[in-house]
């Protein structure tokens, strides 16, 4: 191996370091609640020490409840305490072939530093293989990872043709490699979807796919070249699955028989408010590179600077710092900077006394210091603060002590300070807008959130999680956006980032009624946006997104059309919906979207 790649594959480059642990002592239930509250199926288990001790895994579990354990009892009772141990410097080729799902990862003094996923082996491989293809002799390396790997690999071209199949897939299906190569996917393997995946762009992980009578576990991930797809590996997992599966449904039918009694670990969990790195959507190099960073941050007390374009996910990355991190037991405070009247800052940062000034409230009010001690305090729109605040900022993060108006004690704060904004602060420092020593007190970590358009190849996964979480929302069935729509996202230009393509997404989701949505239900600028850059013309620059006056423009149609319509069918809502041509729940969900009674 070349020296420039060791640190390239090596485990602690893509491992998750500090990862969520069941500490020894805990019990069964803690341990379900846990489970639950991460959805991950497999955590490791530590002393007091941090030292490993073993694995935790939903499989051991469903075993136990079968078996009868009970929900007090010691979770240790059922470790996997031979579990197989990777160190931080092995490398990714190495432990590659292990056929584990999650590899704790543990130092020379046996502490565990961090757990590699299999996702993470991927995120590596798919660096290696970049790095690999601009030396000579990748088609040999790229050989070696397919032949070595436990599982079915099968890699297709933009046309769905074979390209590679390794021995473990021929095996599987019982081809020999020659006679699978070059041939179109879709005659080789049963029920495969690899050829959509390459149209589609959209990724699948773990979905099941019956290939000569069994349940198979697959994932199926596209491959990206400069905004387009070029092909997809298909990777076929042997392990396991089946077992849990029986398993599970055995469990489901011994609490069917005993439906009267309590649940056994009912959990209750507020989904919501864990926000965490994993529901960051995107796999381009842009977004992994900034969640590590984010991962980094989270292990230490520093103070963060989020800058990014508006609707980027600064306050998403923010919220999920604070879970990673130890301030995740106290609260996650959020001020926007930009929302407040410069008068009032003072008293909503630090609070107030009794009778510090007329109209204050009686026994006095708490600021965001105080409210967020021990967690985080999130100051959005920083750049917004007037610099007499800056000023006031500064004394308490060098201090550690904030003071309420008209107080006359100071409390000591324990806050980790996260600060966002879509200006350029060291512009601002220059033009004597924001302080120069508040700025590099606040940038010890930053982390520069790319624009949507820098990362087009994240694009279909935002649309695969965003139609499917809306479609949940709105309790309505599954739709899918065609092949041509999906390319018109990936073109247009997202101004608005994120937030303009969920908004984009979940007016499409109301306004179209049938379950496939095309190139002619997108706005007609999405549309011209994408002719826009097919025409090779420069994007126009204004500062309202053309989504947003399309909506403006439709949404005044729409409200139109649906006064006449009423009218016409004298009120009667069934009969509007008739003449519009709509289901009746979708005109009472645009009748309140308009806010008509
Ligand atoms: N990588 C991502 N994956 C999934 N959803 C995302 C991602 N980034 C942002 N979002 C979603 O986009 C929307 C905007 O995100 P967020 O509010 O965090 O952006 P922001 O940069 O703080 O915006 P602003 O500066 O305007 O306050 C939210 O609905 C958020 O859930």
């Amino acid at each position: 191996m070349g020296a420039c790649y060791s640190d390239l594959l090596q485990v602690k480059t893509w491992m998750t370091p500090s990862p969520f642990c069941v500490l020894e002592g805990e019990t069964i239930r803690e341990t379900v609640e846990k489970l639950e509250k991460l959805r991950v199926d497999c955590l490791p288990m530590i002393d007091r020490n941090s030292r490993f001790i073993g694995m935790i895994t939903s499989r051991k579990l469903l075993r136990g409840f079968l078996y009868g354990m009970k929900e007090d009892e010691l979770a240790s009772s059922i470790l996997l305490q031979d579990s197989v141990r990777v160190r931080p410097t092995d490398s990714i080729l190495d432990v590659y072939s292990l056929p584990f799902d999650h590899l704790p990862v543990i130092d020379d003094n046996g502490r565990l530093v961090g757990v590699l996923t299999r996702r993470d082996i991927l995120d590596g491989f798919s660096k290696y293989i970049h790095q690999l293809e601009q030396t000579q002799n990748s088609a040999e390396a790229l050989e070696a990872i397919l032949e070595s790997a436990y599982e079915g690999i099968a890699v297709v071209d933009e046309n769905g043709i074979l390209q590679e199949f390794n021995e473990a897939y021929c095996r599987f299906i019982g081809i020999k490699r020659e006679d699978a190569i070059g041939r179109h996917v879709t005659e080789v393997i049963e029920n495969t979807q690899l050829h959509v995946t390459v149209k589609t762009g959209i990724p699948a992980r773990g979905v099941l796919q019956t290939i000569h009578g069994e349940d198979m576990v697959v994932h199926r991930i596209p491959i990206w070249r400069d905004d387009r797809v070029v092909g997809a590996i298909g990777m076929l997992i042997f392990e396991g699955v089946t077992e849990v599966y029986k398993i599970y449904e055995k469990l489901l039918e011994n609490n069917q028989k005993k439906h009267s009694e309590k649940e056994p670990f009912s959990v209750k969990q507020e989904r919501d408010s864990l926000v965490t790195l994993d529901q960051i959507i995107g796999t381009s190099e842009e977004i992994l590179h900034v969640k590590r960073m984010a991962r980094k941050a989270a292990r230490t007390a520093a103070t963060v600077l989020i800058t990014g374009e508006s609707g980027t996910g600064k306050e998403m990355f923010a919220k999920s710092i604070h879970n990673l991190s130890p301030f995740s037991r106290g609260p996650f405070i959020s001020v926007n900077c930009g929302a407040i009247p410069d008068n009032l800052f003072e008293s909503e940062l630090f609070g107030y006394d009794d009778g510090a000034f007329t109209g204050a409230k009686k026994g006095g009010k708490p600021g965001k210091f105080e409210l967020a001690n021990n967690g985080t305090l999130f100051l959005d729109e920083i750049g917004d603060l007037p610099l007499i605040m800056q000023t006031k900022l500064l004394r308490v993060l060098q201090e550690k002590e904030v003071e309420r108006l008209g107080g006359v004690k100071k409390f000591p704060i324990n806050v980790r300070i996260i600060g966002a904004t879509n200006r350029d602060l060291k512009e601002m420092v220059g033009k004597g807008q924001f302080r120069e020593d508040l700025y590099y007190r606040l940038n010890i970590i930053q982390l520069i959130l790319p624009p949507l358009r820098e990362r087009k190849k994240d694009i279909p996964d935002l649309i695969a999680y965003y139609m499917k979480d809306i479609c949940r929302r709105y309790q309505m069935p599954a739709k899918r956006l065609t092949q041509e729509a999906v390319t018109a996202f990936i073109d247009y230009p997202w101004r608005g980032n994120i937030r303009e393509l969920v908004n984009s997404i979940e007016r499409l989701v109301t306004l179209v009624d049938g379950p496939v949505i095309d190139l002619k239900h997108l706005s007609i600028s999405l549309k011209n946006a994408a002719e826009e850059k097919l025409n090779q013309q420069i994007p126009r620059n204004s500062t309202t997104t053309l989504i947003e006056e399309a909506k403006l423009e439709g949404n005044k149609k729409e409200l139109e059309m649906i006064l006449k319509a009423l009218k016409n069918a004298g009120g009667n809502k069934s009969k509007a919906a008739e003449i519009l041509g709509i289901h009746r729940t979708t005109l009472y969900q645009k009748l309140k979207k308009h806010e008509i009674q």
